[in-house]
């Protein structure tokens, strides 16, 4: 038996074993019947509220009413909630730094072109590691400047030449500050922007929590083109720019990195609930659902409740039967098996060799 990782699932009806071809994966200690509530994830980390839906969407509870605007919108934050008790709860999640981080974000955003946010996914290339180093390298030199910069609203004073402020002994100077001005400038994508934000904030209040989401799968690849990445050191140098101080130092390279490495092969689409999902609102890292393998002809069924999901078993289930889910939207379950597999390489990077598939 494995050590188990922390933030995995722990039930009595299930046990965390290593499998040969397909990581960690989850089986049934015991006979489960049809129906049986078999884990419950309310462990949401990471999180991304897709732009487009910020009016129509709940920002804490992902209820969305066919399209229909929101009631209750914080335009300061830029996201609208479908009551005020789930207003309250997304700013008690967020903590009063948190809605500051918001609120300076949405204040950045709201200024640009929506041409800013636009990003064209037509299958190019994933960035290998070493074009990720170097993306990241490139940003060194500026980000280090824009630190300084920063560093200099803690604790500034004037020189006597009125041209140099010194802080912590550092000179923040026109160099600094302009390394500043001209991130600023720099084409915005609001959506990665929101997803570092989330993942920098929740680091910040459950710091605890972090082994959860570094025990998950890790993909090195994580970025899907290289205007992906471009997004990233962007936003980068954006959030070093205007974040609040006390997260400064969560924004890192490490940790940026790490939220997409995690987020690659872990997140779970967040959809519409009423129409087999066809509306796609974003996504998230639930770190105890990651540890369900996928099958083409899955046994647990997967539902989502507000922000949290259910899994069940859909059929009666036998003791050391593999428990797994699928990955794929309704649509591409029905799709052939060659599709399938494309989708599952191309999306989660695997071969699948689950029993529908080794059938066909
Ligand atoms: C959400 S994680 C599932 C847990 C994972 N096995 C682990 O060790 O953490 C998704 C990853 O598990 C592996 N995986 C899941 N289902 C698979 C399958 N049917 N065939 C092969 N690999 C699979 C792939 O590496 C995939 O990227």
């Amino acid at each position: 038996m494995m050590h188990t990782p922390p933030g995995a699932p722990a039930s009595d009806l299930f046990m965390i074993h290593h499998t040969p071809h397909s990581g960690r994966a989850v089986f049934a200690a015991r006979d489960i019947p049809a129906d049986t509530l078999v884990w419950r994830s309310n462990d949401l980390t990471l999180s991304v509220l897709l732009r487009e839906y910020r009016r129509e969407v709940c920002g804490e509870c992902f209820s969305y009413d066919y399209g229909r605007d929101l009631s209750i919108r914080d335009q300061t934050v830029g996201f609208a909630f479908c009551s005020e008790e789930c207003k309250n709860k997304w700013r008690q999640h967020n903590g009063e730094t948190g809605v500051q981080a918001w609120t300076i974000v949405e204040k950045l955003v709201k200024g640009r072109s929506k041409e800013d946010s636009e990003m064209v996914d037509i299958g190019l290339p994933r960035p290998k590691p070493k074009e990720i180093r170097a993306a990241w390298e490139g940003v060194a030199a500026q980000s280090a400047l824009i630190r300084v910069a920063r560093q200099g609203e803690r604790d500034k004073y004037t020189t006597s030449n009125g041209d140099a402020e010194v802080s912590r002994g550092v000179a923040v100077t026109k160099q600094h500050r302009k390394a500043l001005q001209k991130a600023l400038l720099q084409p915005i994508n609001p959506d990665v922007m929101s997803f570092c934000v989330s993942g920098i904030l929740w680091k910040y209040n459950k710091p605890e929590e972090w082994e959860r989401v570094l025990s998950l799968e890790t993909d090195a690849t994580p970025y899907h083109n290289a205007d992906d990445l471009k997004a990233f050191t962007r936003s980068y140098l954006h959030l070093l720019a205007i974040l609040p101080l006390p997260l400064l130092d969560l924004v890192t390279v490490e940790n940026l990195f790490i939220f997409s490495t995690r987020d690659s092969h872990n997140s779970f689409g967040i959809r519409s609930l009423d129409d087999d999902g066809a509306e796609f609102f974003g996504y998230g890292c639930w770190p105890t659902a990651s540890y369900f393998n996928h099958s083409c002809g899955p046994n647990i069924e997967k539902t989502r409740f507000g922000r949290a999901w259910e899994f069940r078993a859909g059929r009666d289930i036998e003791e050391g039967e593999e428990l797994c889910i699928t990955y794929l939207s309704g649509e591409e379950r029905k799709l052939s098996r060659g599709k399938r597999l494309l989708i599952l390489r191309r999306n989660w990077g695997f071969a699948c060799g689950c029993g529908r598939c080794e059938e066909a």
